[in-house]
């Protein structure tokens, strides 16, 4: 069977292998609509804007979708062109680097490794007691689990900065045996393996086996599926700074 990992491990190596020349060729088909359905592509006028001729035009076309990044149906008067997943994905990576360079650095950004915990946070998350306050607080119902995040020498210093992020407050409560910790929610986003994700939530429980120097995230979905995560690899956590007005 092929699932999405499968497809996932494709398509990272083929958006390293994304030269300048395709990425702009990608572009263009992007922004002829390529990006929510198919478009017909003249390679005569897709030259003219890349600013070449009609022969690299076609040839750009072909490699774009021999590593993947279109899906084109040839006929009698030319082709229809669409963006595949692989292929927003890298589109969304350059658009990442973009934002990194011209918009206003607010926040704190926190980076680290996924590493696997003590497997009770799926304990802790599916608890009513919890369950019932992400829903109302957070908007959504979180993935049973926490994803484990060890942080860099620089971000557990940065993490000290957490304090001035927005934050949104789980109680603590309890059943017939015992009190249940309260616990700190960071609305965030994530970058990993050139993709985002959000929204997602650092949690600090006030109660907590774990260090300084790890930090925990749940979110809607199992991010290790989302991300195509797994131990070792990087992540960088985004987050935003609490509003003064
Ligand atoms: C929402 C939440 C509440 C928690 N409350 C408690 C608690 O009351 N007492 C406690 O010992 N640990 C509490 N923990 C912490 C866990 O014992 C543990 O430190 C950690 O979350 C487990 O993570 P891991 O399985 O991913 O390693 C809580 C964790 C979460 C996420
Ligand atoms: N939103 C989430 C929450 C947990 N997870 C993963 O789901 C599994 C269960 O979470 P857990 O907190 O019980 O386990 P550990 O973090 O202790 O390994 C772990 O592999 C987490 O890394 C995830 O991928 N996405
Ligand atoms: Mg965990």
């Amino acid at each position: 069977m092929r699932g999405p990992p499968l497809v996932f491990g494709m398509s990272e190596s083929a958006v390293t292998s994304l030269g300048h020349d395709e990425l702009q060729a990608l572009k263009a088909v992007g922004l002829d609509g390529g990006l929510s359905g198919s478009v017909k592509v003249s390679c005569a006028s897709l030259a003219e804007r890349l600013d070449t001729s009609t022969q690299t035009a076609s040839r750009r076309l072909q490699q774009l979708e021999s590593s993947g990044f279109l899906d084109r149906e040839i006929v009698s008067d030319g082709q229809w062109v669409s963006v595949t997943e692989t292929g927003q994905q890298a589109l969304r990576s350059e658009y990442a680097d973009y934002r990194r360079l011209f918009e206003e650095q607010t926040g704190l950004t926190l980076t680290g490794t996924i590493t696997t915990g003590m497997g009770e946070g799926r304990h802790y998350i599916s608890l009513p007691g919890y369950k019932q306050q992400f829903e109302s607080r957070l908007g959504y119902t979180p993935f049973p689990g926490t994803l484990n995040v060890e942080l860099s020498e620089a971000s557990i210093r940065g993490r000290a900065d957490l304090s001035a992020q927005a934050s949104v407050p789980i109680d603590s409560w309890e059943d017939d045996e015992r009190t249940f910790g309260a616990a700190t929610c960071y609305p965030a986003r994530l970058e990993a393996n050139g993709r985002q994700y959000g929204p997602t939530h650092v949690i600090v429980p006030d109660r907590t086996h774990h260090d300084e120097e790890s930090l925990e995230l749940i979110a809607p979905e199992k991010l290790r599926d989302e991300l195509n995560l797994t131990d070792d690899d990087t992540l960088s956590i985004h987050l935003e700074e609490a509003s003064t007005e």
